[in-house]
């Protein structure tokens, strides 16, 4: 076996309390098969330790722990205990099976908790964890020993706390900042200092157990890393009591990352952790915050110009990791206001509408830049601008060579008035206003525009559908028209069902206007 060298970099464990601290979050309750799915989806990910339990919970948890231990294999199986008698064979039985098992013994460390949830006094504490990581110890080699709240505590009585359990025979000490006090200097520091007066010289692990109730839990376990840690408990998508735990794919990724910087790594294959974070999001009904670090669904996606530009020439511009690296598809761009022209060609182009500036679309520079007008319109409007818009516009792209632009339109209707609209238009010759009545406020607008450009198709064929996603989606009116002999097919596009009936209206006029492009139109067919 080859020795470690001062230069590896030290290997931190990855300690995963997703079913024991993570099932602690409100309104959370897994059931075995459920449990089972996810430690089997820890293994693979490549976790060390699957805390899986507090068997004396229940029946039903001492089952799940005893099944657990029973059929994933690979990391060591833990079961929480109280310094209880009771809690400990408790744990020991449901951990039986297990291939590699260890008991994770918990007491309390701070004045608070030792005065008013224990009442106990401190030499009691330390008297009743003496005993209770003794007696883990006639069950595994393995012993985890926790005296929670350690940053409320006296650390002189930390200090004093752990060195007994070491004695006593605790493999990992484990130093919880139950809830979620500290900042990370002062936890660093305190993890330096049980590193230096009880831990140097001797083979016991440091653990670190966060909380994130001031947003911090991330910060503090790396903090403790830098200071001496080599085990961090976590939870996929930081779930847990209150504000969560430590998330494990942050600690993970910030050690893959910042590998430079940490000098250490971890056993996690990096690329299982969108699924873990999918698959408990799903079982345990939690959703992820679209700006979560690592799995939101924001957290490799690029909106705004400036960073889509950068991206597209060179990713590394806003990007410090690979979405692929996470089991992720690479980042995405998302089309919407901020955008800017750089990633509307790049979309295009992915859409196959671009082909190295020309394609069968005729969408050379010009054309994108009027298709980039209306997008921006749009974006204004519907927010994201999904590829099924993005189609739709390019679709509707004959008003490119368009002689009449929509430039305003308003329509008043209601159940007691008569539908009225109100067009202007811009033509290369200026503006033209004209108002009209209809049978309804889409007859309206037609007739307003045809006042406004002395065309007057006949309406043949009508049709109206949804063509994106979303609250705002965009409809698509195509209208058939009959006009000199020829049907024409006018498309219009827009949030707002009269919008798109009279730009789909205009769109037929212009073609008109235009000679009737042939793409658009079909010929009169004689019987
Ligand atoms: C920080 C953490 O996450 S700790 C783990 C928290 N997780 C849980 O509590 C989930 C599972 N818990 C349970 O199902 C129950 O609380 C049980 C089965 C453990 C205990 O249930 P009950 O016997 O009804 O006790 P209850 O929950 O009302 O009170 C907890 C008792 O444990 C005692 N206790 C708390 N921590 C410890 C400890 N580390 N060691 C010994 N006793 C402890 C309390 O002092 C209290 O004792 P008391 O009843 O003599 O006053
Ligand atoms: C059981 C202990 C380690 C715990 O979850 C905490 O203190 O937060
Ligand atoms: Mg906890």
């Amino acid at each position: 076996m080859t020795q470690p060298t001062s230069t590896d970099p030290r290997r931190i464990h990855i300690f995963d309390t997703t079913l024991r601290d993570g099932e602690q979050s409100p309104g959370v309750a897994l059931n075995h098969a459920q449990k089972l799915e996810i430690a089997h989806q820890l293994a693979r990910l490549g976790v060390d330790v699957i805390e899986a339990g507090f068997p004396i919970t229940s029946d039903g948890d001492f089952e799940c722990v005893s099944r657990i231990s029973r059929e994933v294999r690979g990391p060591v199986i833990c079961g929480l205990a109280r310094t209880a008698r009771a809690d400990i064979e408790r744990a020991a039985k449901a951990l039986e099976a297990a291939a590699r098992s260890r008991i994770h013994v918990f007491t309390s460390a701070s004045k608070v908790q030792i005065e008013h949830m224990l009442r106990k006094t401190p030499e009691q504490v330390i008297e009743s964890s003496v005993q209770a990581v003794r007696l883990a110890r006639q069950y595994t080699d393995d012993v985890e020993f926790s005296g929670q709240d350690v940053m409320r505590a006296d650390f002189d009585f930390v200090i004093r706390l752990y060195r007994e359990a070491i004695e006593a025979g605790a493999t990992v000490i484990n130093i919880p900042d139950t809830v979620g006090y500290g900042t990370p200097q002062e936890y660093g520091a305190l993890i330096a200092r049980v590193r230096d007066e009880i831990v140097q010289g001797r083979n016991v692990a440091i653990s670190t157990h966060c909380h994130d109730d001031l947003g911090m839990a991330t910060a503090n376990s790396l903090a403790a890393v830098e200071n001496g840690a080599t085990q961090i408990e976590c939870t996929v998508n930081g779930i847990g009591e209150r504000a969560g735990n430590t998330s494990l794919e942050e600690v993970v990724m910030a050690i893959h990352t910042r590998r430079d910087h940490y000098q250490a790594q971890t056993g996690i294959n990096t690329r299982e952790i969108n699924r873990v974070s999918r698959m408990v999001s799903r079982l345990t009904g939690m959703p992820v915050q679209p700006n979560k670090a690592i799995v939101g669904e924001n957290a490799f996606a690029h909106e705004s110009g400036i960073h889509q530009d950068g991206v597209l020439k060179h990713k590394e511009t806003y990007e410090i990791m690979n979405a692929e690296l996470v089991g992720r598809e690479a980042a995405v761009m998302v089309m919407g206001k901020h955008s800017g022209r750089a990633a509307f060609r790049k979309a295009l182009s992915d859409l196959g509408y671009v082909t190295d500036g020309q394609n069968d679309f005729g969408l050379n520079d010009e054309a994108i830049n009027v298709l980039f007008t209306r997008f921006k319109e749009l974006a204004d409007r519907k927010g994201q601008i999904y590829a099924d818009d993005l189609r739709a516009l390019v679709e509707a792209g004959a008003e490119i060579a368009q002689t009449f632009h929509l430039g305003s339109l308003q329509v008043l209707s209601g159940t007691h008035v008569t539908p009225t609209a109100t067009v202007r238009l811009e033509t290369p010759d200026g503006l033209r206003e004209a108002a009209s009545t209809g049978d309804g406020p889409v007859a309206a607008a037609m007739n307003a525009i045809s006042q406004a450009t002395g065309i007057t198709p006949e309406l043949e064929t009508y049709r109206l559908q949804s063509v994106t996603r979303g609250n705002e989606a965009l409809g698509e009116v195509s209208a058939g028209v009959r006009y000199g002999g020829m049907t024409i097919m006018g498309i219009g596009l827009a949030t707002d069902v009269v919008e798109a009936s009279a730009r789909a209206w205009l769109h037929a006029i212009n073609q008109i206007v235009a000679g009737a492009g042939k793409s658009r139109i079909e010929t009169e067919t004689t019987v």
